[in-house]
């Protein structure tokens, strides 16, 4: 019986994370082919997008932060059962860029709803669904904001302009995060390069993951 596995990206806005997946699979699509399937959150289809530009929106000022929290969660229920859950049935390798971790750091901590809470109310969404591995993406918080000023003035969204403190408090729990699941969560040092990050990332999936990176042909887990 095939397993399908779970990698998600995680970090600081501007940490490189959708750069880096985007090489990665540029440089995995070869020998992976149709085994890989890449995604996105909050989004990765019509429904979860259609949320996505809910919370995102800059005009929704008023949106309460336990309101965010559940939409995140809403989101992500309709992104397991849509796209997830049947790929890794498919015993394909899905490649997700943010996943649970960032909402147990950015509404957890950035937004002080508290991590355990935030965790607790997406078990309700994922039904225990859990990473094989996590790729952290580190970086200061204020040179991922920097990369953002300076390389996307028009994508700025409602999250890009919290205050300094909220992406510190959200860098503070990814860290506590990694500390607490040293297994599943590997830090990459994203403040080098791109070409080095994206060589990291998948020397770290080669050893955590070494029957799926094998070739097509190649005997699965
Ligand atoms: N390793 C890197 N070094 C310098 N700039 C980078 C690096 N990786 C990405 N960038 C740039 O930083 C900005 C944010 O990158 P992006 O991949 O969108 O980050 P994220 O998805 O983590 O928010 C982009 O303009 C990108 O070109
Ligand atoms: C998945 C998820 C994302 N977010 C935030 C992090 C980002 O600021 C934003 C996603 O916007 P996006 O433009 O995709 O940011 P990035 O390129 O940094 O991934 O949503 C949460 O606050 N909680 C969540 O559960």
């Amino acid at each position: 019986m095939l397993t399908g596995k779970l990698v998600t990206f995680e970090g600081p806005d501007g940490a490189g994370k959708t750069s880096a997946l985007n090489a990665i699979v540029a440089q995995l699509q070869p020998q992976l082919g149709d085994r890989l399937v890449v995604t996105r959150e909050p989004g990765g289809n019509q429904i979860s997008e259609a949320i996505r530009n809910i919370i995102l929106d800059r005009n929704n000022t008023a949106m309460d932060d336990r309101t965010e929290a559940l939409l995140y969660a809403a989101a992500r229920r309709q992104h397991i059962v849509q796209t997830i859950q049947p790929a890794l049935d498919r015993g394909q390798l899905v490649l997700c860029d943010r996943y649970l971790d960032s909402s147990v750091a950015y509404q957890g901590a950035g937004r002080e709803i508290g991590e355990q809470a935030v965790y607790d109310m997406n078990q309700f969404a994922t039904k225990g669904l859990t990473a094989d591995l996590t790729l952290y993406f580190d970086v200061d918080a204020a040179v991922g904001l920097n990369r953002i000023q300076q390389h996307r003035q028009n994508e700025i969204n409602r999250l890009d302009v919290e205050a300094l403190s909220f992406h510190h408090r959200v860098q503070a729990a990814y860290l506590q995060l990694l500390a607490d699941h040293p297994e599943r969560i590997k830090r990459i040092d994203a403040s080098q390069p791109l070409e080095e990050v994206v060589t990291q990332a998948i020397q770290i999936m080669t050893t955590k993951l070494p029957t799926y990176m094998a070739t097509e042909g190649g005997e699965r887990e």
